[in-house]
């Protein structure tokens, strides 16, 4: 594992009377992809302005490298930020766009001229010196921006939900523009974004937010298989999200039938929340699996059919390659380790042991 480049130690925001970060802890490392995923408003922004010098917090600090940069303007970092709006100098045409930081560096005439050659080069734009930005796609403009803060060989990139002002199909294609870019640059990359897919296909870590509180850190594997709490669960992908009572270790009671799991160490006749993926649902003939039902609801997604199954009173998503109409009945299946047991929230769990007392 590489070093710790970036450090934010106990950052504390607020606006007015409202807290927006609160003691946020977070580390990145050299060359990672880390992206701050959560819902609008939860403190993503916030979060990359304070790193990037534009938001002084009200209590904690930066540390760049070993230094503390906490009290640095944003000119005096070694970072660059690229914001969803391309923000472009529209007079001016791509080639003087992206010389603009350079010249004021006061660099040389050739310097300026083999940067933009190669920034372009590198985005996939060779020959777009000469045009002018309103004769380019979004896509081309945001690379542009990406180009123009190339250029200043930034240790770190922070990127603002760079392509949100994309349609999908050019957003995936940038998504894998933006990893091939930091295969090749070998940069460090703070991305922001709310989108689940997109923090999923890109990043090398994942820390999801809400309400200014990290909820989990972790790679996309961890947090889509493993998510430690209904929030992160809920938030990344769809899910069965179902109040539990965990019987012994390894088997869990989910609406009144026991399921074999592979979790332990959540102690007995404990209440927790389980996660079960639709896609992690087979639908058995009836009598064959866990708890029959019959199918309610049926709808075509293109790579799979998505099915809503009415089961001990409970609306179950499945998704499956296999068709059942409305009306089927079947029996809901789980292996178990696709039953992913989490915690109550705090709140909830002693509520559900006073009761229990
Ligand atoms: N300059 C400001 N003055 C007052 N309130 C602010 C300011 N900047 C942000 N906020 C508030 O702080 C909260 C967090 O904002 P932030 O932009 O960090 O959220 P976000 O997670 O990036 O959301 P989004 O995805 O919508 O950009 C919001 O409620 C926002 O209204």
């Amino acid at each position: 594992m590489s070093n710790k480049l970036i450090d934010l130690i106990d950052i504390s925001k607020s606006y007015g009377m409202q807290t927006v970060l609160d003691e946020l802890n977070l580390y990145i490392r050299e060359n990672e992809f880390l992206t701050l995923l959560g819902p609008s408003g939860c403190g993503k922004t916030t979060t990359l302005r304070i790193l990037g010098g534009f938001e002084t917090p009200d209590k904690g600090r930066v540390i760049f490298d070993g230094q503390d940069i906490t009290n640095f303007p944003a000119n005096k970092r070694q970072l660059n930020t690229v914001f969803q709006k391309y923000a472009l100098f529209t007079h001016m045409n791509i080639a003087d766009n992206i010389a603009f930081g350079l010249k004021i560096k006061n660099k040389s005439k050739q310097y300026i001229y083999d940067k933009i050659k190669y920034a372009l080069k590198l985005v996939n734009l060779d020959g777009f010196e000469k045009r002018m930005p309103d004769s380019l796609s979004g896509g081309q403009q945001q690379r542009i921006a990406i180009a123009r803060a190339i250029v200043n060989e930034p240790k770190v990139l922070l990127l603002d939900e760079p392509l949100g002002a994309l349609d999908l199909k050019l957003r995936q294609d940038m998504q894998y523009e933006l990893i091939r870019l930091k295969n090749e640059l070998g940069i460090t990359f703070l991305y922001v974004t709310h989108d689940q897919e997109e923090a999923l296909t890109m990043s090398d870590t994942i820390v999801v937010m809400n309400q200014g509180y990290i909820q989990q850190i972790g790679t996309p594997e961890k947090i889509y298989n493993e998510p430690e709490n209904a929030f992160v669960a809920d938030f990344i992908g769809e899910s069965n999200i179902i109040s539990a009572t965990m019987v012994q270790d390894r088997l869990v009671k989910i609406l009144g039938v026991n399921f074999p799991c592979v979790d332990e160490g959540f102690g007995q006749n404990r209440p927790v929340d389980v996660v079960i993926r639709p896609e992690d649902i087979d639908l058995l003939k009836p009598g064959q699996g866990s708890i029959d039902g019959v199918v309610t609801h049926m709808i075509f997604k293109g790579v799979h059919y998505e099915m809503e199954v009415m089961a001990n009173n409970y609306e179950w998503l499945v998704h499956s390659t296999d068709m059942f109409p409305v009306g089927t009945e079947v029996s809901i299946h789980v292996d178990p380790f696709d039953i992913q047991i989490m915690k109550k929230p705090e709140s909830e769990d002693e509520e559900a042991v006073n009761i229990e007392e």
